[in-house]
């Protein structure tokens, strides 16, 4: 696969000069389907599939994420759409994949996202079976940078899982799909779907009267995350009904060989109280993450 060269992003910024100059002839389209070479697919998802592609005049490469309308619409998720692009073309972080822009034509909406070179996270998990807590503590330490930055811009991603994450050239990962990701606070009043192992207490609780929640939910998932990729498996792991129940009560175990420090920021995010989760800043600093981050940057070793 050719990798993604840093200049990659000037050339978006030329590309969007461009086509910020060519919006002034309101003839000239901004994207279309012509203007790129269609790849290898890289993966394919419940709404949409993904294909490596080059923007021809510059040469740019990037994935295209392909959604058919109509599915969009059987699965009455337009509005999620609409709100994944609109929030994730405003963002612009190295641990989150980058929306450069998007079209359609009568039939599809296109997507043109950032390409991350190494794939799916949650392979590389299952291949590895669980993290070495180095690997794992460098993980967690860009998804609190990612997190912080989304928090600031008062955006909940509402669906951090490995499923979602994406690993970089350089072996940073990279936060996607936003599908689920709304402006804070909220009530939620879209239909769950999916697993449950990553919601928090808060999101499950059937009929609560204060249905409403906050960034606090991503503090939880970033907890169940930090046990999945030490252990293998999500802490509330068992049948749907059991599940909610564990979740209810924050009923879990960690394992021996689980570090004292990856336990103690483990514990100290799955909190039942949404506001006695230890915050973003102070994750950034905790024992475990300072501990590795310190043996070099957020890439792989050598
Ligand atoms: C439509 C697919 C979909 C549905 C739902 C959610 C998501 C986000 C994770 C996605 N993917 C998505 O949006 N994606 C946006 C993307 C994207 C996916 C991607 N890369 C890959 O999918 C990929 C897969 C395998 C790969 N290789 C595997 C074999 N290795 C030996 C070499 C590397 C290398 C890259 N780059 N930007």
């Amino acid at each position: 696969l050719p990798t993604v060269a840093p200049r990659a992003s000037d050339e978006v910024a030329q590309i969007e000069r461009k086509s910020a100059s060519l919006l002034d002839q309101p003839s000239i389209k901004h994207f279309h389907l012509g203007m790129f070479e269609i790849g290898r697919p890289l993966g394919k998802g419940k709404f949409g599939r993904v294909y490596l592609a080059r923007e021809r005049t510059s040469g740019f490469i990037c994935a295209l994420k392909v959604l058919h309308k109509s599915e969009l619409s059987q699965g009455r998720v337009e509005k999620q759409v609409r709100r994944e692009i609109e929030i994730q073309s405003n963002l612009r972080h190295p641990n989150i994949l980058q929306l450069f822009g998007h079209f359609h034509d009568s039939k599809r909406v296109f997507l043109i996202l950032e390409f991350a070179a190494k794939g799916e996270l949650y392979k590389h998990l299952r291949r590895e079976n669980r993290f070495p807590e180095w690997k794992a503590s460098q993980y967690i330490a860009q998804m609190a940078s990612a997190l912080r930055y989304l928090h600031r811009k008062h955006v909940i991603h509402r669906d951090i899982k490995p499923e979602n994450i994406l690993v970089g050239i350089h072996g940073e990962i990279k936060i996607s799909d936003f599908g689920w990701s709304v402006h804070a606070p909220n009530s939620r009043r879209d239909t769950m779907c999916g697993t449950l192992d990553y919601l928090p207490p808060e999101m499950i609780k059937p009929g609560s009267s204060d249905n409403s929640y906050n960034e606090k939910v991503d503090l939880w998932s970033l907890g169940v995350l930090t046990y999945e990729f030490l252990v293998g498996e999500a802490p509330f792991e068992d049948t749907p009904v059991m599940t909610q129940r564990r979740i209810a009560r924050a009923d879990m175990s960690i394992p021996s060989f689980v570090s004292p420090e990856a336990r103690d920021l483990i514990k100290r995010l799955l909190v039942l109280d949404p506001e006695k989760r230890i915050p973003l800043d102070q994750v950034q600093t905790h024992p475990w993450i300072v501990k590795h981050c310190a043996r070099g940057s957020s890439r792989d070793k050598p």
